[in-house]
């Protein structure tokens, strides 16, 4: 815990404890002219009140104006009171830590503080927190942060491009982020109002499509957190062609026997024969669209309007341990064409998503697992699983997740991990699947 640090003053405080005695001066004179006038009944209350209640009235109407301004009032009194505390706080612990830059005013010796700016958005529910750097060789930890920020937590910061600026992505822990969905109605109103060529995760997260990887242990929300995309897929079947690979036969096979039965497989031969069709299509989809291709710069298949494949491989762990048993030529083979899609499919659609309980160097070698660009990591997974999903390198707090939250990694939405919790269905998942393919 730190120790109050109260030996050095600010501008800031100076500034208002000059404006406060200024005004306490000016009441107390008001108010002992006015007693004494009344007393003596000299009668210099009526030149002298309307002079001092004028500037009186002027130093708290400019006052409130710069606190009103400084606070973005305009946003609305409940934004500008989170603003006010939430630079407070940080204030007091920066002086508290001792981060600040000092120097001399009137012989006095002031502590100047980092700038600090602050951008709440969606109902101040999230919002961007921009803390000057100051070159100081101290460390301004998010953790240091999160304490400050009562009920914002940090959730990724980095230093601006110019390096002038931490810059702190922050949310309210107390906000929930996760989607309810009472029936599939619901569901289906809410996808039909995301346009774009994007899976939504939570109230905050959307990603485009990706090979991926799903970890979570047992009962984590896997499963579910596929449903809400297949499911979303469903309802623009246009945009989509989906294929489900289940080697342990659950749940995913039942729901891929639905959608689309030839291209559901469950058994090691099928597995490897809908592997080969997919890489067959990809080679052909190549092939159409790579005069396409050549006409426009970072053209993908979107932007000729050719649908995406997505091939859900569920328990990946359970089909490599049977793939250990093949012999190596054929190991290879399998490998290569997974990587193949891994490596090349983006530009022309086709995806793999690989979902596992640990996604360790056995159970998916690094080189397909460092070359998918998604990766979530749902519910409360051990050190070494976060690691391998994201990298030796990267911080990630442990948390009580819930089920079907955790943390995700994307190109462009989330360099690093960052939170999200997939959507609570509440729902018959089959009979929205049987509604959806109609
Ligand atoms: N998003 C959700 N909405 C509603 N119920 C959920 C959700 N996520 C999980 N559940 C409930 O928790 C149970 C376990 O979730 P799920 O089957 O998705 O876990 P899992 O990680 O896939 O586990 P396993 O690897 O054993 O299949 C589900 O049967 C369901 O009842």
């Amino acid at each position: 815990m730190s120790v109050r640090n109260r030996q050095i003053s600010t501008s800031r405080i100076q500034r208002g404890f000059y404006v406060h005695t200024t005004l306490i001066f000016l009441t107390i004179i008001t108010l002992i002219i006015s007693i004494a006038d009344s007393l003596l009944k000299i009668g210099v209350t009526q030149y002298s009140n309307p002079y001092l209640i004028t500037i009186i009235a002027s130093i708290v109407t400019i006052q409130s104006l710069i606190w009103m301004i400084r606070n973005k009032a305009y946003k609305g009194v409940k934004y500008a009171f989170i603003h006010y505390f939430t630079v407070l706080n940080l204030r007091k612990a920066f002086i508290d830590s001792r981060y600040y830059n000092t120097r001399f005013h009137l012989n006095k010796k002031i502590a100047e503080l980092p700038r600090i700016k602050i951008e709440f958005e969606k109902g101040l529910s999230i919002g961007k927190l921009y803390i000057e750097n100051i070159h100081m060789e101290k460390d301004l930890s998010s953790s240091n942060i999160s304490i400050a920020l009562n009920r914002y937590v940090v959730e990724r910061s980095y230093l601006s491009r110019d390096e002038k600026y931490y810059i702190f992505e922050i949310f309210d822990s107390n906000i929930n982020r996760q989607l309810t969905f009472q029936s599939s109605d619901e569901f289906r109103d809410f996808t039909l109002n995301i346009a774009d060529q994007h899976l939504f995760i939570d109230k905050f997260t959307k990603i485009p499509l990706h090979s991926s990887l799903f970890v979570g242990q047992t009962g984590s929300g896997k499963t579910y957190a596929l449903y809400s995309l297949v499911l979303q897929m469903l309802l623009k079947k246009e945009m989509y062609n989906l294929y489900f690979v289940d080697p342990k036969n659950s749940s995913l096979s039942v729901m891929g026997e639905k959608i689309t039965a030839q291209n559901t497989a469950s058994n090691f031969d099928d597995i490897v024969s809908l592997l080969k069709d997919f890489i067959d299509l990809m080679k052909q989809s190549k092939f159409d669209l790579k005069e396409k291709l050549g006409t426009k710069l970072e053209a993908t298949y979107a932007d000729f309007g050719y649908p995406s494949h997505v091939l859900i491989f569920d328990e990946f762990a359970s089909f490599q341990s049977q793939l250990q048993s093949m012999e190596k030529k054929k190991r290879d083979e399998i490998m290569s064409l997974i990587t193949q899609v891994v490596l090349e499919g983006r530009q022309l659609g086709f995806f793999i998503w690989f979902v596992m309980q640990k996604s360790d160097s056995s159970l998916i070698p690094t080189y397909i697992r460092e070359n998918l660009p998604v990766k979530f990591v749902i519910g409360n997974a051990e050190k070494q699983t976060n690691i391998t999903a994201f990298g030796s390198g990267v911080e990630t707090k442990e948390k009580d997740f819930q089920l079907g939250e955790g943390l995700f990694v994307c190109p462009l939405v989330a360099n690093q991990p960052k939170l999200c919790h997939f959507s609570y269905l509440d729902f018959d998942i089959l009979e929205a699947v049987n509604e959806f393919i109609d």
